[in-house]
């Protein structure tokens, strides 16, 4: 039904790894692990899928990301995002990772990252997607855990090309990684964080302005700040924008009221994304779907939003 959506090429720049974890791969690792699970089957685990915000869908993801373990459960997991990336046409992806999330449970940071990597690498030769890895900075934990993370990750350099920041955002304001965004720039990474998804324009300032970020993740709240939405269409900054997440996340009440399409013909370089698909019931292609169903957006707007997200690669 959807064919001429999926047959657009694309790129993914805001996703999850750990939020690519379907609740069937879920059980899967649960068993393969031996770990007890809170629920009895996968049915009882997508009724569950029910938030009202942020923190509400965090607590669950970061309860999911346990039956992540070994190398070859982080290579599963990436290698099944990557199927489905071959199945909608994303051609390019610069997906997250939140080492953090892993290393606190005592999984050694490379056994997260070789897990990931190799199944990016052969995503590359197998199935012709590029992709560009974000490492993520959990911003609910403090500046010295970033810094920590960073140091983790420098003998890996080169198997990343930016950091990000994410996690609960309310309370957590960019300026708080100031000085470990500063050092990993120094490092010659990229920068990006999520600010305007629950948090107000200011952290968006603060992410451009302290943090020095090339891209805004989310960033739907700028539309409140008209000398922000100024400078974010004069800078062409470009915004990862995630519908379906939005709705189920309650930033917006409904797809109806989703501001993207009036940033996208303002001048706004936003682009369409699915954050955590196995958590938000789609990936990019549904959530292109989500907008033409609830929003009315027209072939030609589908294929501006998707040129708009190969324009806005990091590499
Ligand atoms: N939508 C989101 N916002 C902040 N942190 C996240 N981690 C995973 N998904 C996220
Ligand atoms: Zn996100």
């Amino acid at each position: 039904m959807y064919d001429w959506l999926n047959a657009l090429p694309k790129a993914e720049l805001h996703l999850h790894l750990e939020g690519s974890l379907e609740p069937e791969l879920l059980f899967a690792l649960a068993e393969r692990n031996r770990i007890a699970l809170p629920w009895n089957d996968v049915e009882a685990l997508r009724a569950a899928y029910a938030f009202n915000n942020l923190q509400e869908f965090l607590d669950l993801y970061y309860r999911g990301a346990d039956v992540l373990r070994t190398e070859q459960d982080f290579y599963d997991l990436t290698w099944a995002y990557l199927l489905k990336c071959k199945e909608q046409n994303v051609v390019h992806t610069e997906p997250f990772f939140d080492p953090q999330t892993h290393t606190d449970r005592g999984i050694p940071f490379e056994v997260v990252l070789r897990g990931i990597k190799q199944a990016l690498v052969d995503g590359e030769k197998q199935l012709g997607i590029s992709h560009g890895l974000i490492l993520a900075f959990l911003r609910h934990l403090p500046e010295g855990q970033a810094f920590k993370t960073l140091e983790q990750a420098m003998p890996f350099r080169d198997a990343f090309i930016a950091v990000g920041l994410d996690s609960s955002e309310q309370g957590f304001p960019p300026r708080l990684f100031e000085r470990v965004f500063a050092k990993a720039r120094s490092e010659g990474l990229h920068a990006v964080a999520h600010a305007g998804e629950e948090g107000p324009p200011a952290y968006i300032w603060e992410a451009l302005d302290l943090l020095k970020i090339q891209r805004i993740d989310h960033g739907v709240r700028a539309i409140e700040d008209e000398r922000l939405m100024q400078r974010i269409i004069d800078e062409q900054i470009p915004l990862t924008v995630c519908p379906l997440s939005n709705t189920k996340l309650c930033v917006f009440e409904h797809m109806g009221q989703h501001n993207i399409l009036d940033m996208l013909e303002r001048g706004v370089k936003v682009t369409v994304n699915s954050d955590d698909p196995a958590y938000f019931g789609g990936y990019v292609t549904e959530n292109f779907a989500a907008l033409h169903q609830g929003l009315g957006m027209s072939e030609e707007q589908a294929k501006r939003l998707a040129q708009n997200s190969l324009d806005a690669r990091l590499v």
